[in-house]
């Protein structure tokens, strides 16, 4: 009664079978499926469609009536005793009952009622691990091999790679097995173990795995066992094949619990249900955990229970007619790259992103994918206009994971790195040795705002008491402040409006209103806070600014050599570089930070919001011996020049341009080989290189003209005083005292003697005090103290 196939119909049924053979040997043998598994269950599905409406277009080997396929290489043949067969599929449709969407399930169960006459069959419901098939024998309860599916009738023998894989056990626990027994599951890897190993592939520059399914596949078959190990993968028993010399349970449930007793790991989801509606409850209830669950599940498989049913309802040719594979949407799809953009994450991490055209993955419609960082876009060779596949797994964040280049438009170019952070502008870095690129703006970039100022107020920087995380985001989402210096500007009014809108965005009662007053409390210390920390110190307020590899010890040093902000802000890279510490990548850091308008605006608010530093000085007088000649040309690496050369070059001449006035002749009379001045003198007659030389030696003369001629010359108030603290002060901490005190030139000591300048006691002053008295020295009060700060501090 079918029509006869028309040519187009037979040739597509052709064309079907060569594209659906060409997808089984890249997914079975390469384990390298260059097509999703939905666009696969597309064409497998047209296909059946075909034959189904014409079977004159069947052929014997259609890929149809196959399973898998035959493996290649490298491995012994296993013959299976039991074929190991695949299962046939039932998928979403249109509508709206669930009898009309889940029709296929309803067909399958209704076929499974009226051929069994029985209303209702229980079934053993348990989730379809996304993994690869494999058979495990067992003669008297010891493992003696394992191999894949292959094509259903010959696998490939992986004994040794399944020995390597710790859920396998080697010797069956319990007692009462059957003398053979082979157990039936799926070797898998768990995300984790996926995200893993792609992570430290992306860190390596190497190639990623696709999905957990080929992790599994190709890690189980490598032919060295050794990289298998390496290869975290988990195994689930879900079967039994041969039995030989023993009996199992009657149901598949049962036989289910007693693997598990034997030391089989078992899917902690399985379970049992009946009829149409409990399939469907089953599917819905693994489908709402499919997210969270630890391993890639691709659908749920119903069995019928019992094994009298099974043997009754048989096989057609590839799978059997007692059970069925209810597919959940597919986890990748195909789409179109539209554009990669950069995206800066709160510490100003670069991630490249493809914006895709919307497609569904998994039950979300996606529209964006990671990268993962430019390394990776390179390795996949991504570029806009492409075919790629997205893959959107679990919790973790839509990624690209393949281009299809056949399917490339003929125009596309391959993708670069941005050089500037799309967010402010700022230039993008690349740590050294790092895969990661990042945005160097800091304070200017918005995407680091929150960020930028939980470091700024954070108790080793700036000291703001109160502002965390929680204030943080508030004050940014409702655009109070975008740089800190916004901080100094926020009046009692702003922090209340800040707090209701806040708890209203919350949907929480104002905490704001307690029994009708309105609590202002809090706002009125942290404004405190704020205002307090406008007197701060040099290092702190560097180390809050969060330039890019500046740490507490990095600005200590950068106070220390270059004594005050306007130094810092102005001493070119080079100088930078002959502080202590300080290496190339923080000088440029430094330097390419105060460069950036936008950070100079900044630092310029912050002090026009009254910031100052208590410790502010000149730059330091250690800094003449290392402003010489020879640190000018130790900056520039002249081959043949080591430390040795160019120190002995600056023991003769004070000036760069001394130096080249003289000429290499005078070099070498003073004791430099000759090879060196040779190729010195090229180096100096080069005006491209010169030129930063030049530029580093005029800011050299400009940091020494500053530099105090005599340390004691600035004369610090409280030089040569010797003061010691004890007790518990009522306002200042210790630390504070201390760090004002010894701002203002004194020494702080932690024991009395006679040189003791004085003594400053608070509450529960002990032995110091009385060790005062004793010799006569001077007791202060917190109270005198502070007037005597105030006297000198500026
Ligand atoms: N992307 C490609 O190019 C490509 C090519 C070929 C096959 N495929 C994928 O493979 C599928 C076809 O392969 P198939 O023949 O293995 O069929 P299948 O994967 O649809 O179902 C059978 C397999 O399910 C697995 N399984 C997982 N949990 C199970 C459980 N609890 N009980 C029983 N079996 C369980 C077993 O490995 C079994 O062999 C396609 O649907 C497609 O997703 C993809
Ligand atoms: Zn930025």
């Amino acid at each position: 009664m079918s029509p006869h196939p028309t040519d187009a119909d037979s040739q597509r049924a052709a064309a079907l079978r060569t594209s659906i053979e060409h997808a089984n040997y890249r997914y079975h043998v390469l384990d390298d499926p260059d097509i999703t598994d939905a666009e696969y269950d597309r064409l497998l599905r047209e296909l059946e469609a075909l034959e189904q409406a014409h079977p004159e277009l069947a052929t014997a080997d259609s890929p149809t009536r196959r399973v898998g396929a035959r493996a290649q290489g490298g491995f012994a043949e296993v013959r299976h005793a039991r074929p190991m067969l695949s299962l046939g599929n039932a998928f979403e449709q249109v509508g709206d009952t669930d009898r009309e969407r889940f029709h296929e399930v309803a067909e399958f169960e209704r076929r499974v009622e009226q051929t069994l006459d029985r209303r209702e069959p229980v079934f053993s419901v348990e989730p379809k691990l996304d993994g690869l098939a494999i058979s495990l024998r067992y003669e008297d309860g010891i493992f003696v091999q394992g191999a894949t599916r292959g094509d259903g009738e010959t696998g490939e023998d992986v004994t040794a790679n399944l020995r390597t894989v710790r859920a396998i056990p080697l010797r069956l626990r319990g007692k009462g097995w059957p003398q053979v027994l082979e157990v039936r599951g799926e070797v898998i890897m768990l995300r984790k173990d996926f995200e893993a190993f792609n992570a430290r592939a992306r860190a390596a520059d190497e190639k990623t795995l696709a999905n957990p399914r080929n992790g599994a596949a190709g890690s189980l078959r490598q032919l060295d066992p050794a990289i298998t190990a390496k290869r975290k993968l988990s195994f689930f028993a879900y079967a039994v094949g041969v039995v030989e010399g023993g009996e199992l349970p009657s149901t598949h449930s049962q036989t289910l619990k007693q693997l598990r007793d034997w030391g089989f790991p078992v899917s902690p989801e399985a379970g049992t249900a009946s009829g149409f509606a409990g399939l469907i409850a089953y599917y819905q209830r693994i489908g709402a955990k499919r997210d969270a669950l630890p391993y890639d599940i691709d659908g749920v498989v119903y069995k019928l229970d019992d094994y009298a049913g099974q043997r009754e309802l048989g096989f057609v040719s590839r799978a059997p007619r007692w059970a069925i594979a209810h597919k959940f949407p597919a986890q990748e799809q195909t789409t179109t790259v539209e554009a990669i953009e950069i995206q800066i994450g709160r510490t100003g991490a670069a991630t490249p992103v493809a914006r895709l055209a919307p497609v569904p993955v998994a039950g979300v419609i996606v529209t964006n994918a990671t990268l993962h960082n430019a390394d990776q876009v390179a390795r996949l060779d991504v570029r806009i206009g492409d075919t790629v596949i997205v893959r959107r797994a679990g919790d973790v964040i839509p990624e690209v994971v393949r281009v299809m280049p056949e399917q490339r438009p003929a125009h596309a170019t391959p993708w670069t790195m941005p050089t500037h952070c799309p967010v402010c502008g700022s230039a993008l870095l690349r740590e050294e040795g790092a895969a990661a690129w990042r945005c160097s703006g800091g304070l200017v970039c918005a995407a680091q705002r929150k960020e930028a100022l939980i470091h700024f107020a954070a108790r080793r920087a700036m000291d703001i008491d109160g502002l965390g995380e929680r204030f943080v985001d508030a004050l940014v989402d409702f655009g109070y402040v975008h740089t800190p210096a916004d901080l100094y500007r926020l009046s009692l009014d702003d922090f209340l409006e800040m707090k209701r809108r806040a708890d209203e965005h919350d949907g929480s009662t104002p905490e704001t209103v307690k029994a009708g007053k309105i609590a202002t409390k809090w706002a009125e210390n942290l404004i405190e806070a704020i205002t307090a920390s406008k007197r701060t110190t040099l290092p702190r307020f560097l180390f809050g600014l969060g330039i890019m590899h500046i740490g507490e010890s990095t600005a200590k040093t950068l106070a220390a050599w270059l004594g005050g902000l306007d130094f810092v802000r102005n001493t070119p890279e080079p100088i930078l570089r002959v502080l202590p510490d300080i290496g190339g990548e923080v000088a440029s850091s430094i330097a390419g930070f105060f460069a950036q308008a936008g950070n100079q605006q900044v630092v310029d608010a912050l002090l026009a919001a009254g910031i100052s530093f208590s410790d502010e000085t000149m730059p330091s007088p250690k800094l003449r011996g290392k402003l010489d000649l020879a640190v000018l040309l130790d900056m520039v690496k002249v081959s043949k020049l080591g430390p040795k050369s160019t120190q002995l070059l600056a023991q003769y001449y004070p000036t760069l341009q001394s130096l080249i006035d003289a000429g290499s002749a005078q070099w070498i009379v003073a004791g430099l080989p000759q090879a060196a001045a040779m190729h010195l003198a090229t180096y100096l007659a080069d005006a491209s290189t010169l030129g930063p030389l030049r530029e580093a030696e005029a800011a050299m003369h400009t940091l020494l003209a500053a530099i105090p001629q005599a340390a004691a010359a600035v004369g610090a108030p409280l030089e040569g005083k010797t003061i010691v603290l004890t007790g518990t002060l009522p306002t200042l901490s210790r630390d504070e005292a201390k760090e004002r005190l010894e701002a203002l030139g004194a020494k702080v000591s932690g024991s009395v003697s006679k040189k003791t300048s004085f003594v400053v006691a608070g509450e529960a002053a002990g032995s110091k005090l009385d060790k005062a008295q004793e010799l006569g020295v001077e007791v202060w009060d917190e109270a005198r103290l502070l007037e005597l700060l105030a006297e000198h501090e500026g």
